[in-house]
């Protein structure tokens, strides 16, 4: 028979809650929800128990951080270090290769990365194996009030709110946009991962208030072929910074590590 994975989830957010009432219900063959942790009171409704970060690495065997970059980078290593995977979907905070190092050499417990957001991420890391890509660009459109952040000045501020169409907030690379928007560009650094290159990731950042789906498109040529993957996503009703759809690539990364036959990997 083989082992049943027990889950812990670190956020209970706009991603936690869909992939914890998903394992609480049972909707993950191979894998059951053994506890919570949150920084808010989370309640008699809450489906498993609420535990500290250090008891949740006690009681579980694989960790799901669905709370912030943060959280990754004050608890990636001690969770790695105590035997325990760990799921991280804030992929930013990768963006530092000094904790990226420590996440990828430390153990016994694996570091795994969910797709989340954007797609193509697979066959990226597949062409890695023909060769360097010449060029890899991330656009990223979102509604305005998603991408606000307390480093921005009353222009640009002024700008996004009085927006009647796309207006460009941010472009550099995968290393510095997740940094400046670290609750909303995660997918830059998950490129990165799948390119292997922080640097060789340009990213452009769109406020556009006629956002209605949050836009993603990756494009990236080299010598052996040229890929665009483009997605559009409703918002969660509830954080329209994270797209809907990411507690389910949560669930399938889950679903993989629970070693559900079947799966895409
Ligand atoms: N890879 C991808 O494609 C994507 C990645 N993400 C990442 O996932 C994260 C979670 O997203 P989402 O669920 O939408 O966010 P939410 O803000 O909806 O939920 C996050 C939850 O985690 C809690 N939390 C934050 N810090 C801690 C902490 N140190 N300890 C315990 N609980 C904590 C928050 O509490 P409180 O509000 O009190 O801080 C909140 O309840 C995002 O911040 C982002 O980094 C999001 C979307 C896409
Ligand atoms: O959910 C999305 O579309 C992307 C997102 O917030 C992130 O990358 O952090």
């Amino acid at each position: 028979m083989t082992r049943v994975r027990k889950v812990g989830i670190v956020g209970w957010g706009a991603i936690g809650r869909v992939v914890g009432t998903a394992l609480a219900e049972q909707r993950v063959t191979g894998a059951e929800l053994t506890c919570l942790v949150d920084n808010r009171p989370l309640g008699e409704s809450a489906p498993a128990p609420q535990v500290s970060f250090d008891e949740a690495m006690e009681r579980c065997d694989l960790i799901v951080e669905a709370a912030g970059q943060g959280v990754v980078r004050e608890w990636g290593e001690r969770v790695l270090s105590s035997g325990t995977d760990l799921l991280i979907a804030s992929t930013g905070a990768l963006t530092d290769e000094e904790l990226s190092k420590q996440l990828l050499s430390a153990g016994p417990g694996r570091v795994y990365f969910t797709g989340g957001a954007v797609g193509g991420l697979d066959l990226l890391q597949a062409v890695r194996s023909l060769g360097p890509l010449d060029e890899v660009r991330l656009t990223t459109t979102k509604l305005p009030s998603t991408l606000e952040q307390p480093w921005m000045g009353a222009e640009l501020l002024s700008r996004m709110r009085t927006a009647t169409g796309p207006v460009e907030v941010m472009s550099g690379t995968a290393r510095d946009v997740p940094v400046k928007f670290p609750k909303s560009t995660n997918v830059a650094a998950s490129v990165a991962l799948a390119v292997g290159d922080l640097d060789a990731v340009r990213v452009q950042v769109v406020a556009d208030p006629g956002a209605h789906h949050t836009r993603h498109v990756v494009e990236a040529s080299g010598a052996h072929g040229t890929y665009r993957f483009e997605v559009a996503h409703l918002p969660d009703p509830g954080n329209p910074a994270t797209s809907q759809v990411v507690p389910y690539a949560v669930l399938r990364s889950l679903a993989a590590l629970a070693g559900r036959t079947g799966q895409i990997l």
